[in-house]
């Protein structure tokens, strides 16, 4: 008889803290998180990794600036709310690694070490607002943390503060208003600039930006805008055409900027961009101050190349009080009001807190930053397979022996539907999961799983078998190949030398289906023993009675054999883990060649 060689024990476990990644209420929510508590757990953090859990407590929420009532009020009904405000770095770093959620809105920097001291507690953070250019995302991504933002409540807020900047400066407001309140009457010195008719360059034509250009023209104002990535035909719906960056930066009277801060959009007005630009040119920034270099703006006025600027925001938050730039007599600035009207604060609470919640909850948020979106709907159809995914490439790789590692893994998905039609993303997702956390420390989910393979140099290949039939349940099977290693149970490898599982659904329970070219039926659930055999009487009984008497209750046994008498595999389904005696006295059963027992 082969050595009845594999034992899961020899394999590192999953680490104690993966058991916690996200609170659920509802029954989806076991997709996402590595595995979920049964309700209301207290994870208690004490040495990193070392999880206590107590019964009936509630996630921790860091509310790290001002948020709506309604938004707090939303958060305290699911979680414990910190409300901390102008926490430093340091003070920050030390009481993340307490919290599960964070919200901030523009004020926090939410850096590479604030993710790294959290200690893998951190699962969601939520940003009450649009801008994201405060949160390392890369960062976020690495460690597993989904960012969610509140991407619409607060447009109509920013477009309004764009066009008041824009009046304002047109006709001196703030500068009259000052020069009134010092006792002086200077009706000569404040002669402003019409609207009507003149040229407004949008530059970066999404949500706000969409909406300026819409009051703008209700001011009588030809509206033109720039952004590489909007739709002409949205553009033309509002009769604003789309141009070149130059066309757009020298033909327009006035130029409002509303792109978001990237790479490629830092600086973006600079000498030489301010050197395109008609000369008296008014600006408006309600976007980022980092689209602007501040050096070369106040060199553009000083040159008249740009008669005025109006200012909400700023390379550095608060900008010194010394700054030359705010100081300019030229510029209007605004402590970044853009979206501080009270109906926008209280839709972005509710945006955020909704989204923190769903998150913390297990569910994929509609506003998720670093993770795919993926409709309600799709999530609830897929929830079976999400979990035969996953649990079948933690089977398959828990097969695999020696030490050369798995790097080539082929996933195929046998489905009636259309490509189109199937969302395969949260399946690989699930997949990568199963492969890597049982060898490795690492926490892996949506968020972070196709890094993380990147990172440990693992390939997936999905393929699609399209079947005929009915395309009412979304897939027919799953199979995981493992190419370029040994196995534990050669049972599982084909002729062409990869290991190979398939699974399939049945009412509702994913089932191991195949192992190798052997035909099974098991339910995946519990642990789950493999024998080759040769195929005769009496061996499910040999197998059940040794595990029977250290009361190990069997969930499903199946054979799949070659022929009668011939080589067989017998899957055995346990609900306890068999202790190693008891395994060895089946790996003595004489008929039997070779025997795995694999964790789930
Ligand atoms: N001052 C405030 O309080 C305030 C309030 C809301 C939004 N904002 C900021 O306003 C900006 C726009 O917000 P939004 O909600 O409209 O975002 P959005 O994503 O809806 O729109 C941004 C648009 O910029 C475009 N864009 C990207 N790169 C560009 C480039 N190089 N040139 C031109 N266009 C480019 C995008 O295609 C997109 O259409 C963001 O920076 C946001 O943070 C500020
Ligand atoms: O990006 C945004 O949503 C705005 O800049 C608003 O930022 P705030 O939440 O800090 O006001």
């Amino acid at each position: 008889m082969a050595a009845a060689s594999a034992s899961s024990t020899s394999l590192k476990p999953s680490p104690p803290s993966a058991a916690i990644s996200c609170y659920r209420h509802s029954s989806l929510s076991a997709t996402f998180g590595v595995t979920t508590l049964s309700l209301r757990s207290r994870l208690i953090r004490a040495p990193r990794n070392l999880v206590v859990l107590s019964m009936d407590a509630k996630p921790t929420i860091l509310v790290a600036e001002k948020l709506g009532d309604a938004g707090l009020k939303l958060l305290k009904e699911f979680a414990n709310v910190d409300c901390s405000y102008n926490l430093s770095p340091e003070e920050l770093n030390t009481k993340i690694s307490l919290c599960d959620a964070l919200i901030v809105r523009s004020g926090t920097k939410v850096t590479r070490d604030v993710f790294e001291s959290s200690g893998g507690r951190l699962k969601v953070v939520g940003r009450a607002g649009v801008g994201i250019d405060n949160v390392d995302l890369a960062a976020a991504t690495e460690n597993g943390c989904l960012v969610v933002n509140a991407p619409t409540a607060n447009t109509v807020a920013a477009a309004e503060h764009g066009i008041a900047l824009l009046t304002a400066m047109a006709r001196n407001i703030a500068q009259a208003d000052a020069s009134v309140k010092a006792g002086k009457w200077e009706r000569t010195k404040y002669v402003g600039a019409s609207l009507v008719g003149k040229t407004l360059a949008v530059m970066g034509f999404g949500k706000v930006g969409s909406e300026v250009a819409r009051r703008a023209k209700g001011l009588g104002m030809h509206v033109i805008a720039h952004d590489p990535y909007a739709p002409a035909d949205r553009a033309r719906a509002i009769g604003v055409e789309l141009v070149t960056f130059d066309e757009a930066i020298a033909s327009a009277d006035f130029i409002s900027l509303h792109m978001p801060l990237t790479a490629a959009t830092s600086k973006i007005m600079n000498d030489e961009t301010f050197a395109k630009m008609k000369k008296g040119v008014r600006i408006i920034n309600v976007a980022r101050g980092g689209v602007i270099d501040e050096e070369a703006l106040v060199k553009a006025l000083d040159a008249g190349i740009v008669a005025q600027a109006a200012l909400d925001v700023f390379m550095e938050e608060p900008p010194s009080k010394d700054s030359k730039l705010v100081q300019h007599e030229k510029v209007t600035a605004t402590p970044h009001l853009g979206a501080s009207t009270m109906e926008a604060q209280e839709g972005v609470a509710i945006e955020v807190a909704e989204a923190v919640v769903g998150a913390l909850k297990g569910e994929l948020s509609a506003t998720a930053v670093n993770a795919p979106m993926v409709p309600a709907q799709v999530l609830t159809e897929l929830k079976p397979y999400v979990t035969l995914s996953e649990k079948l490439s933690r089977l398959a790789v828990q097969l695999v022996s020696g030490g050369s590692g798995v790097k080539s893994v082929k996933v195929t998905y046998s489905s009636a539907r259309a490509p189109d039609d199937l969302d395969t993303r949260v399946l690989r997702a699930m997949i990568i999961k199963g492969l890597i956390e049982p060898i490795s420390s690492l926490f892996v989910n949506l968020v972070n799983a196709d890094f993380t393979a990147k990172q440990r140099g693992l390939r997936i290949t999905e393929e699609r078998v399209i079947l005929d039939g009915s395309p009412e349940s979304p897939l027919e099977s799953i199979q995981v190949q493992i190419a370029d290693v040994e196995s534990k149970f050669a049972s599982s490898m084909t002729d062409s030398g990869e290991i190979k599982v398939e699974g399939r659904v049945k009412d509702g329970i994913p089932h191991l289906t195949k192992v190798g070219s052997f035909e099974v039926d098991v339910s995946l659930e519990g642990s789950i023993i493999l024998c080759r055999q040769v195929d005769q009487p009496g061996m499910i009984g040999k197998v059940g009675s040794i595990l029977g008497e250290e009361n190990v209750n069997v969930s499903f046994m199946s054979v799949g054999r070659i022929g009668p008498r011939k080589q067989a595999v017998m899957a055995i389904g346990v609900d306890e883990e068999p202790s190693m005696q008891s395994l060895k006295k089946i790996g003595d059963i004489p008929a039997i060649e070779e025997f795995v027992y694999l964790k789930l």
